[in-house]
């Protein structure tokens, strides 16, 4: 086999350089409960940004914010915590940095003081042209205090030529390239917007008179609020002080390509995204598997936690009988420290285990969500079969990740996924799995609904999948590199 260089593949369980989701969006205008809510929405968005967490609060005088780096739970649960973040409008955010390193001075929301008083933005995505605005702007004159994309926003609002806040914001928004998909605080406003592909999700909700907006429904779950509606690729929504909601599109409108993704593996299973329970598509991505590459086994066994609903769909559709032959503990957390090699020989089980039981002389079906740099397949498998295991079929519940995203999903380089460097045989024994296959692109747009992708125009952004980029990537094809933050020390 001419086999790619190996030692640039991980087989380290406690190598975390892999696919991690994005970041997720938060925001209540008018509830005398703002910060406890927002604090309670991070929460249930907390599967999309682990890393760092911040709220920014207004209460009629003056604004208030707390960021830290870990996790929501870390630093936002205290009664003391919330005191000092009063008000009835709150913004907030939980961060997967994609630009700019995970240090304070990059954890939203950003916050400035421009001449007509101050300003918050949460940004989900990646903005594709920022490093090149940045060094524009840096050159007419603009401070940076952090090395983030989203600084990019602030400054190019803050330097328009236009009248009022909202304009010059749209004025700003209009000169970037890539995702965004935004929640804004001003003294007077809280503001909502999607890019004009629609990307990254964002939705609006109603709790009480009181509007919310959120990366997600199950986070107005969390807080009773009712599901009012998506907000719609290119659409900004003002929410006012009198209670209003005013709707604008202020881009040249598009064909949306929102990320397709969001369904494989990012969105939390309960949540409604763009009208569709994500649950109900992972069960269907499952069954379209079983259809397209089904095979005679025993069981059909998820790789917890993200594989479940797709394994269950492909059982169902299979009719092999479905069990939990995998077992996660959830209390393994990103900071775990790098252990010494003898300990992360152990480690392999840290994450997972087998249920030994089940496996025994079975022939399973192995469902995973997606394969990135095969550290999980590559160790489930290995679990599985010193269970007893008498064949292993793997099977992944989308087509080969094979490119970077570069709209706020943090992928490893082009180099490290093991599609890019691999056959699907290839990888097939570096795994050491009996087969494996991949949903087909067709295969998955038939699960979200659609006949076929349309190649002229897809109906959805899949460029991990396929590499067509719906976007330019400016900073990428001008070579422009994010820059170290040049003074670093600083309390976390
Ligand atoms: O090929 P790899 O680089 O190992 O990455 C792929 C794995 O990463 C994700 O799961 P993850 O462990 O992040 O979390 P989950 O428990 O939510 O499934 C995904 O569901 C795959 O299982
Ligand atoms: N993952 C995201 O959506 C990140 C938002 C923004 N690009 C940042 O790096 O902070
Ligand atoms: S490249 Fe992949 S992960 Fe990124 S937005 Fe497109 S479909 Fe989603
Ligand atoms: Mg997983």
């Amino acid at each position: 086999m001419s086999g790619p260089d190996p030692v640039e593949l991980s087989t380290n369980p406690f190598d975390d350089d892999k696919l991690h989701e994005e970041c997720g969006v938060f925001g209540v205008f008018g509830n005398p409960d703002a910060t406890a809510l927002t604090a309670l929405g991070l929460h249930a968005l907390q599967h999309r940004g682990q890393e760092a967490a911040g709220v920014v609060s207004f209460d009629g005088q003056q604004f208030h914010t707390e960021r830290h780096i870990g996790l929501v739970g870390d630093h936002f649960t205290k009664a003391s915590v919330i005191e000092r973040l009063p008000g009835d409008k709150a913004i907030g955010h939980t961060r997967y940095s994609t630009t700019g390193a995970p240090v304070l001075r990059n954890v939203q929301p950003l916050f400035a003081e421009f001449a007509a008083g101050g300003f918050a933005v949460a940004h989900n995505g990646n903005i594709t042209n920022a490093l090149t605005l940045q060094r524009m702007l840096q050159k007419r004159g603009s401070i940076f205090q952090s090395t983030s994309d989203t600084e990019t926003l602030i400054h190019l609002t803050a330097t328009s030529d236009r009248g009022h806040l909202v304009e010059r914001f749209v004025d700003a928004l209009r000169q970037l390239e890539g995702a965004y998909a935004i929640v804004a605080l001003s003294e007077k406003k809280m503001i909502g917007c999607r890019d004009p592909l629609g990307v990254r999700p964002l939705v609006l909700g109603d709790l009480d008179g009181a509007y919310v907006l959120s990366s997600e429904t199950c986070a107005l779950d969390i807080i009773g609020a009712r599901f009012v509606r998506d907000i719609e690729p290119g659409e900004m929504v003002i929410i006012t002080e009198e209670g209003g909601l005013e709707s604008i599109r202020p881009f040249i409108e598009q064909k949306p390509r929102f990320c397709i993704f969001e369904y494989v593996y990012f969105s939390r299973p309960d949540s409604i995204v763009e009208g569709t329970n994500v649950y109900s598509v992972r069960k269907s991505i499952g069954a379209e598997l079983a259809r397209e590459s089904g095979m005679p086994a025993d069981l059909v066994i998820p790789v917890p936690d993200s594989g479940t609903p797709a394994a269950i769909g492909y059982a169902q559709e299979a009719g092999i009988p479905f069990e939990l032959g995998i077992i996660r503990n959830h209390y393994v957390g990103r900071t775990f420290i790098e252990p010494s090699d003898h300990i992360r020989h152990l480690g392999v089980k840290l994450k997972h285990n087998a249920n030994r039981k089940m496996l025994e002389g079975k022939r399973v079906v192995l469902v995973d969500d997606s394969i990135v740099r095969g550290t999980t397949s590559l160790k489930i498998v290995q679990m599985v079969r010193e269970a007893g295991a008498g064949e292993v079929h793997m099977r992944i519940a989308s087509p080969p990740t094979m490119n970077s995203c570069f709209y706020g999903v943090d992928t490893p380089e082009k180099s490290k996924l093991l599609a890019s460097r691999m056959s699907i045989e290839e990888m097939a024994d570096y795994i050491k799995v009996d087969s494996l296959a991949f949903l087909t692109i067709d295969g998955l747009y038939r699960a979200v609904g659609e006949t076929k992708r349309n190649a002229e125009q897809p109906q959805f952004c899949d460029a991990c999948f396929t590499g067509d980029y719906p976007t330019r990537l400016t900073d990428r094809s001008n070579n422009t590199t994010v820059r170290q933050l040049s003074l670093l020390a600083e309390a976390g």
